[in-house]
């Protein structure tokens, strides 16, 4: 328990709060209890015997997050033991100094990103908890396409963090300028921490989880709080260009449920669904030839890795810890590719006519879709999804099991974890889609970079579950044609 309780006395009430604090709660009592985990407490601030204590909760359950602020006088202790209080009211609320407060920011913001409002929200709920929590703010509003890329290309590399307020969009733009940073290595490690304000938002929601992946308020907490998790990024390599891909290439019916309703981002995230029903009408078989350098391909095996990762009883990522310091001795060049176009050693080419293509990183590419529910942050490993050309009816019975991942475990559905693959298109298609950016479909190969790139996580890992494994009775429901 903290030393004492605190009596806090609120302007406009009668009776004061009474505050006080366990080594994992805040505790604000008044007609009834309110209790507030430490880790949502930001700050606290006095002069004298005014207080300023802020955190970010939930009224109801079912409510967004939102900044609370208790401003009062206390009373009942001097201003010293009320210094004394705060301070170690801080220290656990930042995980006994592991956390560092008032983290150095560069905020980018894109007006123009999803609906357009990135630029008020960040004003309206963002800003006010990273300065509640006493960050320093860099701001820089985005000016046209590209712009995000030269900022990064070129960023100091003393930040915290780096604060994207934005879609996917920007992301790939920003990995794709710390590729060409003048130390590439000591620009990927600085961590990235996104709030969601595009239409996917598929970082995001693989960093929060699906009830708070599009929240901005939990995202802003991840800002202040959120610890550095190291992510593997991929080399995606086509007509001797490499561009830098952080979460996913489509292909098929994949790339046309992004790529192919752009010209419907009005609508949101809907839009993808449309998509993937008109492709589904048309049915249309994606005319590649797919190899890859397989290292699993057993779905329960994956399963098993997953869940000996998740609860740590095999040491598969790598540790998560406060922001790693810069350093002058690490190599600073970004790591050579290791594979040619023309390898052919250990390469499994697959020979199955096939509707749509995933591969990347990050359980969720959406919010309707799990597609890589096994994918793990660090394993230096790309998930390959394959969907075969089976039945319209397989894979409209696959579909409402997307949000879930449940297609992991149906037959028609291939899934494969590889350090890289390689595509041929068999005869002209439309494009494929990296990171949800259009690229023509032609000749490419990616590749995996373990571990290069840095984000800031609340959890140290994706925040999904798998789908359980189907048992001897569940399983017939994964075999409809
Ligand atoms: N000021 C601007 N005017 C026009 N376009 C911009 C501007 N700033 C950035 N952009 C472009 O906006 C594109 C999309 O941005 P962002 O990733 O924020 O949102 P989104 O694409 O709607 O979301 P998602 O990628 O999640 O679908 C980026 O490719 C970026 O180059």
């Amino acid at each position: 328990m903290s030393p004492l309780d605190i009596e806090l006395r609120v302007a406009a009430s009668k009776k004061p709060l009474t505050l006080s604090y366990t080594d994992t709660e805040l505790n604000v009592k008044n007609n009834s209890v309110d209790r507030v985990p430490l880790r949502q407490v930001i700050g606290a601030l006095h002069k004298d015997r005014s207080l300023e204590l802020s955190f970010v909760g939930r009224r109801k359950k079912t409510d967004p997050m939102a900044l609370t602020k208790l401003v009062g006088t206390v009373d009942n202790v001097d201003a010293d033991v009320l210094d004394a209080w705060i301070s170690t009211l801080l220290h656990l609320a930042y995980e006994g100094g592991r956390v560092k407060r008032g983290r150095r920011l560069k905020v980018i913001i894109n007006p123009h990103g999803g609906t357009r409002k990135g630029a008020t929200i960040f004003n309206k709920s963002v800003e006010p908890i990273l300065r509640a929590a006493e960050c320093t703010l860099d701001i820089i509003h985005t000016e046209r396409m590209g712009h995000a890329y030269e900022i990064a290309k070129s960023i100091a590399l003393d930040y915290d963090a780096i604060v994207l307020v934005s879609g996917d969009g920007v992301i790939h733009e920003t990995f794709n300028g710390f590729a060409h940073h003048e130390q590439p290595v000591n620009a990927f490690n600085i961590p990235l921490a996104v709030i969601p304000t595009g239409t996917g938002n598929g970082l995001s929601l693989n960093i929060l989880g699906m009830a708070d992946g599009f929240d901005v308020c939990a995202a802003a907490l991840n800002v202040v709080k959120g610890l550095a998790m190291k992510v593997d990024v991929f080399s995606f390599v086509q007509n001797g260009k490499r561009t830098i891909s952080f979460m996913s290439q489509a292909l098929g019916l994949a790339a046309d449920l992004d790529i192919g309703t752009d010209h419907l981002r009005w609508m949101g995230e809907p839009r993808f669904m449309y998509g993937f029903l008109r492709g589904l009408i048309q049915f249309k078989a994606c005319p590649i030839q797919l190899s890859y350098k397989a290292v699993e391909l057993d779905k329960n095996k994956m399963f098993d890795d997953f869940q000996q990762c998740r609860t740590k009883a095999v040491d598969c990522n790598v540790a998560q810890s406060e922001i790693p310091p810069q350093s002058a001795n690490v190599e600073t060049a970004l790591p050579p590719l290791k594979y040619s176009m023309t390898d052919e050693e250990g390469w499994t080419v697959l020979d199955e006519p096939i509707l749509y293509v995933y591969a990347g990183t990050g359980p969720y590419v959406g919010r309707d879709l799990m597609t890589f529910p096994v994918s793990l942050p660090n394993d230096g490993l790309i998930d390959i999804a394959v969907q075969l050309a089976s039945s319209r009816s397989d894979v409209l019975a696959a579909a409402p099991g997307g949000p879930k991942g449940e297609h992991f475990w149906r037959p028609n559905f291939k899934y494969i974890k590889a350090y890289a693959y390689r595509v041929k298109p068999l005869e002209p298609h439309k494009s494929v889609a990296v990171d949800g950016e259009f690229f023509p479909l032609e000749e490419f190969q990616v590749e995996t970079h373990q571990a290069l790139a840095t984000v800031l996580s609340p959890h140290g890992y994706y925040a999904a579950e798998p789908p359980p494994r189907p048992s001897e009775t569940t399983k017939n429901r994964y075999n409809s044609r």
